[in-house]
């Protein structure tokens, strides 16, 4: 074939930048699914209880190590979760404990944030201590005021509170977590180098169509919620903009399948399973699979400061199909796909 359109691709090993395990017996399953395409993930904090100290993170941890594969390499990388209350010392402990960042999430923006923070000003310390520590800040980038429609919450975070925060830690670094609107992608792109992105497969691949078509459709359902055509678009010409402010950041967050499906089912789309190969059939589509390889395994280690990979490899141009589940603990888990093709498979 021509070189436009490639058999197989090899890329320096990718990290996932944005990645929810869960905990307990679910680890057996999602851990190693990661483990095969990803060296590094950063691993999201919200358990239940969250983690919110050095100790818990560092706990965390071992129980992920020991959900790996026996010949596997992947480097879970930890995260704190910021309260009204998480003291700024507890930064400086997780910094030398080697905790790479703490994730912001506005009380009630999402999965398990109840314990989030409930207004910027209550952790002003907190966020001047990340500064002085040059510890990154990740964001879930969505404002709960029911008043602002559900479509538009990115939005609003980002000139109600992104701005503001921006403007009072210049120096902070902020990666803006699993962005979904074209108002986030501009931002991100004309900010300064102190301000990241993260993007979805999925986000990259549907837009809200995929919520509806042919019924409600539960396990397309995460948040931010997929939004219309043409922020799919905006994602996608920035992911494959070759921009090193934007990196790759699964957002697989696992839910038993039962708890999905009900009257009220969670937020959340599990992708760890095909994470790689859904990115490339993503790139492959807008013609970019050549800037693949800067998204998945450069700029996220550029940015957090970490040496790149040095491991690769390879995917080809060959049909595969999901399972329909995966055991989840005592539950099943439903990946997304699930029984339909996929075009890329990681050899
Ligand atoms: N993305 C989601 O829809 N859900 C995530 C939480 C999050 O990343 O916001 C989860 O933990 O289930
Ligand atoms: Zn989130
Ligand atoms: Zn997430």
């Amino acid at each position: 074939m021509s070189a436009a359109a490639p058999d197989s691709i090899t890329i320096t090993r990718p990290d996932d930048w944005h990645l929810h395990l869960r905990d307990g017996a679910p680890l057996r399953t999602v851990v190693p699914h990661a483990a095969a395409r990803f060296g590094r993930a950063i691993i999201m904090p919200n358990l239940r209880p969250p983690v919110t100290s050095t100790q818990q993170a560092l706990d965390y941890r071992q129980r992920i190590l020991a959900a790996l594969p026996a010949a596997a390499q992947f480097e879970p990388l930890m995260t704190l979760y910021l309260t009204d209350q998480l003291p700024p010392d507890e930064i400086w402990r997780a910094q030398a404990a080697g905790v790479v960042a703490a994730k912001l999430y506005p009380a009630g923006a999402t999965t398990h944030s109840d314990a989030g923070v409930t207004d910027l000003r209550k952790i002003g310390k907190t966020l001047e201590a990340m500064q002085k520590a040059d510890m990154p800040l990740l964001v879930h980038g969505e404002v709960t005021d029911s008043d602002i429609d559900l479509f538009d919450r990115e939005a609003a975070f980002i000139t109600q509170q992104l701005i503001p925060l921006r403007r009072a830690y210049p120096a902070l670094r902020i990666v803006l977590e699993h962005i979904t609107t074209r108002d986030a992608a501009d931002y991100v792109q004309q900010a300064d180098r102190f301000t990241a992105a993260t993007i979805t497969a999925h986000h990259l691949l549907y837009n809200r169509n995929a919520l509806f078509t042919g019924g409600i459709c539960p396990h397309y359902y995460c948040l931010p919620v997929l939004k219309r055509e043409t922020h799919r678009l905006a994602l996608v010409q920035a992911a494959s903009s070759g921009s090193p402010k934007f990196f790759l950041g699964s957002d697989s967050a696992p839910h038993p399948a039962h708890l999905k499906e009900q009257a009220t089912g969670c937020a959340g789309c599990y992708t760890a399973h095909a994470a790689i190969e859904l990115y490339a059939e993503a790139f492959d589509k807008a013609g970019a699979l050549g800037r693949l390889e800067g998204f998945a395994s450069f700029h996220g280690p550029d940015f957090y400061r970490l040496p790149r990979n040095t491991g690769r490899i390879t995917l080809r141009r060959e049909s595969w199909t999901p399972p329909h589940s995966f055991a989840f603990g005592d539950a099943w888990l439903k990946p997304l796909r699930a029984g339909e093709a996929l075009p890329w498979k990681l050899a």
